[in-house]
Order: C-alpha cells, then structure tokens, then sequence
C-alpha cells in the first residue's frame, strides 16, 4: 500500500516498543540515554570555595582602615577548614580550599604587595576590595537535591563529569535493541575483495553500522543472494535473534527484488509498502508479532541513507525514549523546483547563517544512486509534496547526519 510521508511516518511509530533498562558504570555510559533522575548529592559547590590564591580576611577589619594584614597560617585545597583566631590577621589560601572561618573576603595575590617584616610575612592591600569577593558560595551552584539530569538525556561528555562528581558509579540507561543489517544483491562482494567489471563492493549496511554507533548500537552484519531459498533460510535464522531488521535492497519492482514475498512467507506482517517520497519510494515496513520490527530500505545508496534517517532513526530513539527527537529546521538559499507530487528529500550542505540561523544550500547531487554526494551534504531537507516551487528563504524541516 502507498503511503503518503506523514502517514508512513505514524504508522512506523505507533509500533515504538520500549526494549527495557540496564544498569551499567558511568564511564561506560557515554552515548547511552539515561533513565533515572540524578540529583546533586551535596550542595555544589559543597563548601564556601576559594576562588583565587591569595590571602582570607575579616572585611570589617579592611572597612576600619587597616590595608597591611599579618599571616597566621595557609589554608590549602584538600584540608579540613580553619579559623582565624586574630581577626585583623589573614589566612594564606589556594583556589579550591574551604574559606578558613571568620573571613568572608579573598584577595588575590595581584591586589596584594607582600613583603617580610622580621621573619614574618606581610600582605598590603593595593586595590580596592569587596566584600565577599572570590568566594564560590555553598549550594550557589545548585542546592542538595536538585535534580541535575532528567531521563531522556544522551550521556555525553559534560553529563560524565556531572556523574562523577555525585557519585554515581552505576547508572540506569536504555537497553540497546539487537540489531541485524542485512545487505542483498549477487552483485556485491565483501568490502576487502576486488570487485570484478561487474560487480561492487558493498557499502550501504557499512554506513548504516556507523550511524547505529553514534545510537550506541553495534550491529550484525550479514549479506545475502537474491535467492529465495537463500533468503530464506537465513531469515528464518535471523528473526528471532533480532529486535530490528533493516535490510537493504531487493524491494522494488525486479524480478530478483525477491525481499517482500520472502519476509511475507516468513510471517511478517505489511504496514506498508512504497511512500510518496523521492528518493526512498519502494520502503517496505513490517513487524512480525512477538518478533522485530522490519525496514527493508531501497537499495539505491542515498534512498536508503535518507530513508535510515527520515523513519529509523526516529523510531529507534523513541524506543530508547531519547528526548532529543525532532527534525531541526533551515532555511533554503537557493529557489527550488520540484513538480512531481512526492515529499523530496534534497540533500543540503548546511551553514549558520551571522544570526544563527542554519541556512540550506542544495548539494551536488545526480541522484540517488550518486553515494559520494553524501559527502557534499550535511542533512536532507523536505520539501513537501503538495508544492512545485520552493523559495529562497523558505524555512523547511532537515534530518541531519552530520
Ligand atoms: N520498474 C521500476 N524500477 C525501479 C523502481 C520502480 O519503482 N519501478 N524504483 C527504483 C527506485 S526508486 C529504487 S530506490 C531502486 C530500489 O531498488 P531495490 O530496493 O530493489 O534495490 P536493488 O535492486 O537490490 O538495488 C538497487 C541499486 O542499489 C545497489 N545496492 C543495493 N544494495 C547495495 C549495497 N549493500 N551496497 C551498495 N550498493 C547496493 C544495487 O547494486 C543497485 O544498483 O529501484 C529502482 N527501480
Ligand atoms: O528511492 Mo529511489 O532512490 O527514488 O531512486
Ligand atoms: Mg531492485
């Protein structure tokens, strides 16, 4: 049945299954969509904190006029706190360290001349000070108990350090759904063989594996004949090994395109198959019950690349129930025609215009067999199907892969 894109799009996503949670150490959680809320587990920053190396004082000693201040001891970052015991002296402290007790007010050694009066150290005040000045307050940051990550986040670098920090060595996370990439076609061979006149090497799953690996996902990989005896067996081996199968190839209208009536047999079951989409047209999706969820993509290199983007990935996230999940948007720089009555995926290369906005120059592209002009573009954009003429400075939704 053809599909027109919205509607292709909801039904791949009224099938979103949650694949469940793990636990796992922080450092291996990078990449991974957090499912529990992480709290501060102490004020941040837990102590009044030193933010200069310099000296401590009492303020209202400096407010009554006294500029040269006598040492009495050093607070350094790692000791328990001080207190001053003669409030007209000042304590010596280190970025980090806990404001030693009865000073409220750090000077850094550049406001400071110090110098030496019978052995003993002296600072004098040369600028003008503040009260309170250079002290990172206890909880100013966030208070104890605030939550600091909400589910839904992708873990990444700064969340890493955020996790440290609280303590949280194990974290709960989505669990990854195991994926199966299955190439077809006689025509290919293995990546590190020659290819003969007629044949060549095959790429599509090899960049659909690495755009699973920024989902955190490693996939099998396997490639199949145009055989349905072929195709056959080794589906029916694969399946319930799988939560997802995204194939590619085989799908459209060639006496050897042997996919639909094989996963059929197998006991898939169609919610579609063909969207009112350039490129990407033949997409047939599927779900067996109690089994994975299908996408056999188009073969043509860029149909399939955009078609991962457009519904797979989206799918995927919602899965892992990731909250970063909608297309962002651009602005065209160039006037667009396109009078067929299919959503257009045009590959654009994408730059952020001096207000930020990212602004859409159509890519090199001879269609969707051309796989290196993938690498002239940052995302597809979608011009919609009930439009001819799209115009400089029209604002349309990109799926980026960059
Ligand atoms: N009579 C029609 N012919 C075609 C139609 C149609 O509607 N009517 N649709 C065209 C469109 S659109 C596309 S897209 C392709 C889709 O074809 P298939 O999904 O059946 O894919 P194949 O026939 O197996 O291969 C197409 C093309 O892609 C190359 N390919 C396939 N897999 C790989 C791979 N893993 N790595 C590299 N290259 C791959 C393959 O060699 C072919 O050149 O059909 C049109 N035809
Ligand atoms: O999906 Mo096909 O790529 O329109 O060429
Ligand atoms: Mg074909």
């Amino acid at each position: 049945m053809m599909m027109r894109v919205p509607e292709a799009f909801a039904a791949i996503m009224a099938t979103v299954r949650d694949f469940g949670t793990e636990t796992v150490p922080f450092e291996k959680a990078t990449g991974r969509v957090l499912r529990e809320t992480i709290y501060a587990d102490r004020p941040f920053p837990p102590f009044d904190r030193v933010m200069m190396d310099g000296i401590s004082i009492y303020y209202d000693s400096y407010i009554r006029g006294q500029r040269v201040f006598g040492l009495e001891d050093v607070q350094a970052a790692g000791m328990p706190q001080m207190q001053l015991r003669n409030l007209a002296d000042c304590m010596e402290v280190m970025t980090g360290a806990v404001l030693p007790d009865l000073t409220d007010t750090v000077i850094p050694y550049e406001h400071l001349d110090i110098s030496e009066h019978e052995g003993f150290r002296r600072f004098t005040i040369v600028k003008e000070v503040k009260k309170g000045q250079f002290i990172h307050r206890a909880g100013s940051d966030a208070p104890e108990g605030k939550p600091l990550l909400e589910p839904g986040i992708r873990l990444g670098a700064a969340e890493a350090g955020v996790l440290a920090t609280v303590g949280k060595t194990q974290v709960l996370v989505s669990k990854l759904p195991r994926v199966v990439l299955i190439a077809t076609g006689n025509e290919l061979v293995p990546v590190e063989n020659k290819p003969e006149a007629h044949q060549l090497r095959i790429s599509n799953i090899y960049n659909l594996a690495a755009a699973l690996q920024g989902l955190g996902i490693q996939a099998e990989m396997v490639h199949l004949p145009d055989d349905i005896q072929h195709l056959t067996t080794h589906l029916n081996k694969l399946i319930p090994a799988a939560d997802l199968l995204i194939c590619t190839g085989a799908v459209s209208a060639g006496k050897y395109d042997h996919l639909p009536e094989v996963l059929k047999k197998a006991g898939m079951q169609e919610i579609f198959h063909t969207v009112q989409q350039r490129p990407g047209k033949p997409l047939l999706f599927g779900a067996f019950q109690n089994g994975p969820v299908v996408f056999a993509l188009p073969g043509n290199p860029v149909s399939g690349f955009m078609c991962y983007y457009r519904y797979v990935q989206p799918w995927l996230k919602a899965c892992l129930q990731d909250a970063a999940n909608k297309p962002e948007f651009a602005v065209l720089e160039e006037d667009v025609t396109f009078d067929k009555p299919l959503e257009y995926y045009l590959p654009v290369k994408l730059k952020c215009s001096p207000e930020g906005a990212w602004l859409a120059t159509p890519a090199v592209y001879h269609g969707s067999g051309d796989l290196a002009s993938l690498l002239l573009a940052d995302a597809f954009m979608a011009l919609p199907a009930d439009q001819d003429v799209f115009r400089k400075g029209s604002s349309f939704p990109v799926w980026k892969f960059r």
